[in-house]
């Protein structure tokens, strides 16, 4: 007897009626009687994320080139999803990311990275809170001038490889990868500093550390989970032992990292005392610290290793693609970079005395050009927020509470009214008149009280090694091995093209 012979005809036709039904009355509903339904956009996204879905995943598109296009086909403010809306306007960016602002994060997109109670997962203004509080002075201006040795023994390295690596080479000299380069070194003083890890992913031959290459490499599987929940809770539940053992190289990389991680806090938690051991403050001391925990109960230990794995995350990407962004720009800027070398050289006149962070960060063309990379930097994805329950004025709009709600930082940085000549690098606008104004508009850090908690160790980091590598170094684009700085979105913006490259040529004086 076959199946069919089950089931009859009208029972069927019902039963598939109704499991239609739902999604079809979705997506009517998010067509005509959703509350953003008349806002403008594609009406297959306004339909479902399930479109979204199909461009990103699908299709391979990258979501910045994606709302440019939106943007320029539908005006100002798009409907990018049936709940979601997004602004092109540079004056919305204060209107979304301000101190007044204590709104929720979209749980769609964060819980994405599985690191749930971490001061990157948490969605809540009320979690996250408590637990900036407590890494607040971990990372405070402070805390960084006290531990730059540290930071500068990181750049010693990454200037000992770019040395041997020049040395490798024929009468040119070899270039080296100045994107794995600097995620080396990003990741190095984050397990440094967080962890007081020596990681060396910097001494390792050609950058090709598992870790920055498995880093790199998971990036695409963020944009597949933020579609899926169900992959999310799937791919927790793989064990430790299994990823170790059976997965892809980058796998094995992170579940290793995960251990070290797990080894470390475990040891913590059966042994506290362990913690007088080690040779600096890292950020265990902080979060459990019961004072700095203001008699709330202490964090768990898969609080703890969510932490430890958001602040490697959060500290790495980003570090090395603005320094990187930055050396792509003075590569492919004589002058800047005569100028930038110049003024090295005369606050830096003998190679062994390197000046303390406190005389980088005054000098004015140095800051300039780093604030101009941070600027051009190509931008984490476009953060997205939810409209509390009484809703909000975004951009001079009334949009309903509920409503997620973004804007990238690029349609900022990149306007032609906040910033004249958006396109070109000119570190001068930092020098002139207007300084005040561009910084008022810098959000490349983004604004209010989810802005980032590591921005004194960004800086530090980019003054230390910006200054090292282009006044120890006479560096050059290697451009038969570099592409341009066309990136894809992957949260994080990924380069799309060959990385750059640059002949490190040690300077004697
Ligand atoms: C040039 C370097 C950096 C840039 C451009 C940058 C940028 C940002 C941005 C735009 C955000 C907001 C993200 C969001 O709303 O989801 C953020 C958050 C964050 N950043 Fe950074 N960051 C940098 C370096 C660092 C460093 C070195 C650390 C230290 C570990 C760090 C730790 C964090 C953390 C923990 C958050 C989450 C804050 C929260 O959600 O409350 N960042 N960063």
């Amino acid at each position: 007897m076959g199946i069919m012979a089950l089931f009859s005809l009208p029972g069927t036709l019902t039963a598939l009626g109704a499991i239609l039904a739902i999604p079809v009355w979705r997506v009517v509903y998010n067509l005509y009687f959703h509350p953003l339904s008349h806002f403008p956009g594609s009406k297959l996204a306004a339909c479902s994320r399930l479109w979204l879905a199909y461009r990103e995943l699908v299709r391979g598109e990258s979501l910045s080139d994606l709302r440019v296009e939106l943007h320029r086909q539908y005006g100002e403010i798009i409907r990018l999803a049936p709940n979601e809306l997004h602004f092109s306007n540079p004056a919305a960016y204060n209107d979304i990311y301000n101190h007044r602002n204590k709104w929720d994060k979209d749980h769609l997109l964060y819980r994405a990275f599985d690191l749930d109670m971490s001061t990157v997962g948490f969605i809540h203004y009320s979690d996250v809170k408590h637990r900036r509080d407590v890494l607040a002075p971990f990372f405070s201006r402070t805390s960084i001038l006290q531990m730059q040795d540290l930071i500068m023994e990181r750049v010693n390295v990454l200037c000992e490889a770019l040395t041997h690596q020049f040395a490798a080479g024929d009468t040119k000299g070899k270039s080296s990868d100045l994107v794995l380069g600097f995620h080396c070194f990003s990741v190095d003083v984050i397990m440094a500093f967080c962890y007081a890890k020596d990681w060396n992913a910097t001494r390792v031959p050609d950058f090709q550390s598992d870790i920055v290459l498995a880093s790199q490499a998971v990036l695409p599987i963020i944009t597949l989970r933020k579609y899926s929940g169900t992959l999310v809770k799937i791919m927790r539940r793989i064990p430790m032992w299994f990823g170790q053992n059976f997965g892809s190289p980058a796998t094995r990389a992170l579940f290793s990292l995960r251990k070290t991680f797990m080894d470390q806090i475990d040891e913590i938690l059966r042994n506290p005392a362990s913690l007088e051991n080690t040779p600096h403050k890292i950020i265990y001391h902080s979060l459990l610290d019961p004072d700095a925990n203001k008699g709330r109960p202490l964090p768990s230990r898969l609080s703890l290793r969510h932490e430890a794995a958001a602040l490697l995350g959060a500290g790495s990407d980003s570090t090395s693609i603005a320094s990187t962004t930055i050396s792509y720009y003075v590569l492919h800027n004589p002058e800047v970079q005569r100028r930038l070398v110049n003024e090295l050289r005369v606050t830096w006149p003998v190679l062994e005395e390197v000046p303390r962070y406190e005389v980088f960060e005054k000098l004015p063309y140095l800051t300039a050009v780093i604030k101009e990379g941070l600027r051009i930097s190509p931008a984490i994805t476009a953060l997205p927020r939810v409209v509390p329950q009484e809703g909000a004025t975004i951009d001079g709009t009334f949009i309903p509470g509920g409503t997620v709600v973004a804007q990238s930082f690029t349609y900022v940085h990149r306007s032609p009214i906040v910033y004249p000549d958006p396109d070109a690098f000119i570190p001068e606008r930092w020098l002139g008149e207007d300084a005040k104004t561009h910084e008022a508009s810098l959000s490349a850090f983004s604004k209010g009280p989810r802005s980032c908690i590591g921005i004194n160790l960004a800086y530090c980091e980019l003054y230390l090694v910006i200054a090292s590598v282009f006044r120890r170094f006479d560096l050059t684009l290697d451009a038969e091995r570099s592409g341009d700085m066309t990136i894809t979105e992957h949260f994080v913006p990924v380069f799309k093209g060959p990385h750059l490259h640059a002949y490190c040529k040690p300077v004697s004086d």
